[in-house]
């Protein structure tokens, strides 16, 4: 399978601004460390793990859009010739360079949807111009895509929700519309960060059955981030769990729930809305992740591993293990439970 995205050995870091005197100048701190995936044609990727673990910073180093003061600051990111373009290293683009690849090659929808629109504008008029810029389409064909479009993503009535402003939709209504906007452009890549957190379960689990749709019948490759997954569950083929920046176990979806090989998985296997988790109370896994200033030399995860030994004091890389890559001293040995 031929891949639309390649990320290699990324490392994202965060400060290390210029001040004017060396005791100006901020100590840089890596918040994503030697990060590596690929995403084939139609194929979906989760990104998982707690809330600080470098999920987002990555997906934003994908898009382009990393806040001031952060930087890609190692590896590459790679966008494959697909059908509909050239090969890209995203990390040297320029201005320009981006402009052509966003919104044409990338997209992407977020948690909070009414943020991304012009409250002003109605839903289906923001629609109607990316049509507009995005496909070429003129300007007296943009109303009816627009409404097509609309009603592909399931919204019912669409000729009346092209009508309306933001604040008259849902949370599912908006979410459903902005993931319209961001496939008018028809990209091969659709990066959903916590884009369904927000909503309640029903709604959730009607937008992913959305996106499951849109690969299965767009061919669309997704790179889908969330603490849960559960929700990474009902959509990726592969699943990569982040812990403190990094990649620390990745593998088949289905294989790493049913058999997990990093301890930090298994942990987070026990907090996840997984089978009947509304019968059981979800734990918390204890103690907390090492402060980005003092990341330990060994495993990131050891002071909160129950399988730690004195050898996860040492560097441990990521190896392969059959199907599965793991960063863990005693991956070949440890009989973990999965859900
Ligand atoms: N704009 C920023 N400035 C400084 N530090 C940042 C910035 N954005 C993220 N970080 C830091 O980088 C690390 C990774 O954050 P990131 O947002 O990628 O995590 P995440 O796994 O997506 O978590 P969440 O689910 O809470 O978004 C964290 O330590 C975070 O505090």
């Amino acid at each position: 399978m031929s891949a639309v995205l390649r990320v290699d050995n990324l490392h994202v870091s965060v400060g290390g601004g210029s001040g004017t005197s060396s005791a100006g100048a901020a100590a840089a701190r890596e918040a994503v460390r030697d990060v590596s995936f690929t995403i084939g044609r139609g194929e979906s990727v989760g990104l998982v793990g707690e809330s600080g673990s470098g999920k987002t910073l990555t997906c934003r180093a994908v898009l382009g859009v990393l806040p001031p003061g952060v930087a890609v600051t190692g590896g590459g990111i790679h966008l494959g010739g697909g059908s509909s373009g050239a090969d890209v290293e995203l990390t040297g683009l320029d201005r320009r360079g981006w402009d052509a690849v966003r919104g044409n090659r990338l997209a992407a929808v977020f948690q909070d949807p009414a943020s991304y629109l012009n409250p002003s504008l109605t839903v289906g008029r923001q629609l109607a111009e990316q049509l507009r810029l995005k496909r070429r389409l003129p300007r007296n064909q943009t109303r009816a895509a627009a409404v097509e479009l609309l009603a592909a993503m399931g919204l019912r009535r669409a000729t009346a929700v092209y009508d309306q402003y933001p604040h008259e939709l849902s949370g599912g209504m908006l979410q459903r519309a902005l993931i319209a906007i961001a496939v008018a452009g028809e990209p091969e890549l659709l990066v959903a960060d916590e884009a369904t957190t927000a909503l309640d379960a029903a709604v959730q689990a009607e937008v992913l059955d959305l996106l499951r749709q849109l690969r299965e019948e767009r061919g669309l490759a997704l790179l889908l981030v969330s603490h849960d997954l559960a929700v990474v569950a009902e959509v990726c083929d592969r699943v990569a769990v982040f812990y403190a920046g990094e990649i620390v176990e990745q593998g088949p979806t289905a294989d790493v729930i049913a058999n997990p090989r990093h301890p930090y998985t298994e942990a987070l296997l026990r907090v996840a809305s997984l089978g009947d988790w509304r019968r059981r109370d979800l734990e918390v896994i204890p103690g907390r992740p090492p402060e980005p200033g003092a990341m330990p030399v060994g495993c990131r995860f050891a002071a909160r591993c129950a399988h730690a030994t004195d050898t996860c004091a040492t560097p441990v890389a990521l190896s392969t293990v059959d199907d599965r890559q793991v960063r863990c001293h005693r991956a070949a040995t440890l009989e973990l439970v999965g859900a």
